[in-house]
């Protein structure tokens, strides 16, 4: 049988050299990590639809749209997920951890002080070479 994928939709919010994170809670999947924030698209959503639900949900932002970046499989052990990453850049609010989950803004110069979910390496790794300076 072949194991389901899960689509998730992943926001790198980005303003001024920073990015946006949130620390997933230690009971979660990969919890104790830091993420980019978003979830899972569900029915009948688009991946843009799925995100500006979960950073309202989340973080408290208004998003004014996303651009798809790239998509990411990972197969954890217990599950494989499929990253749906996207940019967001024009967004409107003070991002707040709605959830009781700690965020942050971080700058892309010190992303490699932060611990992330397994996949996530080839978003960081995209993310310094495209935008790191
Ligand atoms: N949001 C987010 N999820 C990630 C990242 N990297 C990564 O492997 N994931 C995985 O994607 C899966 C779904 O994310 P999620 O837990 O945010 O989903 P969700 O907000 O819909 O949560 P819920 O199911 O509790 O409502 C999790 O298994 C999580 O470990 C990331 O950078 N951000
Ligand atoms: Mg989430």
């Amino acid at each position: 049988m072949t194991p389901k994928v899960v689509h998730v939709a992943v926001g790198v919010i980005l303003k001024d050299q920073q990015v946006l994170l949130a620390l997933r809670p230690d009971k979660l999947h990969q919890g104790g990590r830091w993420e980019f924030p978003g979830g899972k698209v569900e029915a009948g959503e688009t991946t843009a639809q799925a995100l500006a639900r979960e950073l309202k949900e989340e973080v408290d932002l208004d998003i004014a749209g996303s651009t798809p970046w790239f998509e990411l499989q990972y197969a954890y052990p217990e599950k494989t997920v499929l990253l749906d990453i996207h940019l967001v850049q024009d967004f409107a609010g003070k991002a707040k951890g709605l959830e009781g989950q700690p965020v942050r803004w971080v700058p892309l110069s010190e992303l490699n002080q932060y611990q992330f979910p397994d996949a996530n390496q080839p978003i960081l790794d995209k993310l310094i070479n495209e935008f790191g300076r």
